[in-house]
């Protein structure tokens, strides 16, 4: 089929390339001229293990990119991937999905035959019925349910798991208000269905499909907080939260997955879904208490951690060691990192910081230009008087020696990851 993608960054490189592999022809509209070039030239703008072969094996074959929104005309159905960051409130701001629906429906005025509009975004309930679709309206002079259709099919990959995420999900979530937008959903999702492992099919309206998104996210992002609640309950009994969490994670109604106890969950996206799904049930005059306090432990956990640095010494004037500063390992992106509010802490607390991470420091540079950085975890170490883990890469597991280099070898663990060993004033968070 012929299928466009507004937007390429993660979601829609990731979509473009992996439709393309699907069999799909593919054309990738942004207006960033650097991310259109990059994919054309056969480079994907984002890093992404497997992303790169896919890009480079389609660019200029099936998959293709453009500033041009007039290259929807020859397509069937358009994919809209553009951010739905938060307003100062934590609201939804949509201004992006705004911009993009105007164009496109200035763009499909001029198409004679059918079009099919799907929101691949995340955004709150009623966002695609209710704002791109009358705007789509608005601009094209067209209905909507008549020449064109909308839906909504949310995404659940991860970063730095893209490609294997949407090609084998566990779900394909199809929202749609008419037989013929989804009888085309299923045409464009078929070959996904038959190579993917058995993923669940389900179809359903357009705001349940809105909903699904946020739910997914919000239960993800409160059964962490969660576990770092009971996980701060058991450190207060001298209870090992890790056995804990390990032994409710095998009852099968439980499950194992996201009860990894520490310093909570950063990202681009449970952060920022939390906060919107929260101000869009405010909107309507409903306070959802445990979400709000899913997110209250979230903000606790670096300032506890702090808490322990401080039960040792004054932090003031002392060297402290921040290793790991992107938001989860295997990945350089920093977005609401945990990293962040623990070297803020740690400034305001008078501390000098010096950071580390494999790959992030680029990007924290730019948040926090004025601290120190190493390029190796054993510089950041070296006359150390403490280290503060605050994110699970393999190679900090493999620390030994040069803790031994550190002035006091104080080391708080926010993600129960270095091993631990005599000679070490090791405390993990949890
Ligand atoms: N990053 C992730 O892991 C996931 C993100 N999502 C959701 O997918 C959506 C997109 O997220 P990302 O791909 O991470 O965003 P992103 O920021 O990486 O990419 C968005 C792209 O849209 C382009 N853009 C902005 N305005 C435009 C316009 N008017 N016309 C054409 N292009 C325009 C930007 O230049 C950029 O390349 C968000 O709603 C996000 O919540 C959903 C699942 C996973
Ligand atoms: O909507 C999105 O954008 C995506 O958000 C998350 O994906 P992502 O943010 O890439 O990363 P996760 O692997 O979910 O981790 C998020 C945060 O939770 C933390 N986490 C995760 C798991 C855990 O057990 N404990 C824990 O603290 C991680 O360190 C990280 O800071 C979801 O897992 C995806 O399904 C979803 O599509």
């Amino acid at each position: 089929m012929e299928l466009s993608i507004v937007g390429s960054g993660y979601v829609g490189t990731t979509l473009a390339a992996c439709f393309a592999d699907l069999g799909h022809d593919v054309v990738n509209v942004d207006i960033d001229e650097d991310i259109v070039e990059s994919l054309n030239a056969g480079a994907a703008p984002i890093h992404e293990p497997g992303l790169d072969e896919l890009v480079e094996r389609y660019a200029g074959d099936r998959l293709r990119a453009t500033t041009d929104y007039d290259e929807i005309l020859d397509t069937d159905a358009t994919f809209l991937a553009l951010p739905t960051p938060s307003n100062e409130d934590g609201s939804i701001d949509l201004r992006a999905m705004q911009a993009a629906a105007d164009a496109l429906g200035e763009t499909l005025s001029k198409k004679d035959g059918y079009h099919l509009v799907v929101t691949k975004s995340t955004v709150t309930p009623t966002t695609t019925e209710e704002v791109i679709a009358p705007r789509i309206e608005e601009a094209s002079g067209k209905t909507v349910g008549e020449e064109f259709d909308v839906g909504m099919n949310p995404e659940f990959l991860r970063e730095g798991t893209a490609v294997e995420d949407f090609l084998d999900p566990d779900k394909i979530v199809l929202g749609a208000n008419t037989d013929r937008a989804f009888d085309l959903l299923d045409e464009i999702f078929a070959p996904l269905v038959e190579r993917a492992d058995d993923p669940a099919v389900v179809r359903t309206g357009i705001r349940e499909a809105e909903m699904i998104k946020y739910a997914n996210n919000a239960f993800l992002a409160s059964k962490i907080s969660l576990a770092n609640d009971l996980a701060n309950i058991c450190k207060e009994f001298g209870v090992d939260s890790y056995e804990v969490l390990e032994a409710i994670g095998l009852d099968s109604r439980i499950g194992s997955s996201f009860l990894a106890a520490g310093l909570g969950w950063g990202g681009s996206c449970f952060p920022k879904d939390t906060a919107a799904i929260i101000a869009a049930a405010r909107s309507r005059g409903y306070e959802p208490r445990l979400l709000q306090a899913a997110v209250d432990v979230n903000d606790q956990q670096p300032l506890r951690m702090l808490d322990l640095l401080e039960d040792r010494f004054d932090p003031a004037g002392k060297r402290v060691a921040v290793l790991g500063l992107s938001f989860k390992p295997g990945t350089d992106d920093i977005r609401e990192s945990r990293a962040i509010p623990l070297i803020d802490a740690l400034l305001d607390a008078g501390a000098t910081v010096v950071g580390y991470d494999p790959v992030a420091t680029d990007n924290m540079r730019e948040k926090f230009p004025d601290i120190e950085y190493t390029s190796t975890a054993a510089a950041a170490l070296e006359d150390a008087d403490a280290a503060l883990v605050a994110t699970d890469w393999d190679e900090f597991a493999a620390l030994d020696d040069e803790f031994d280099e550190m002035r006091e070898r104080v080391v708080i663990d926010g993600r129960r990851i270095v091993t631990r060993r005599d000679g070490l004033d090791y405390e993990s968070l949890v």
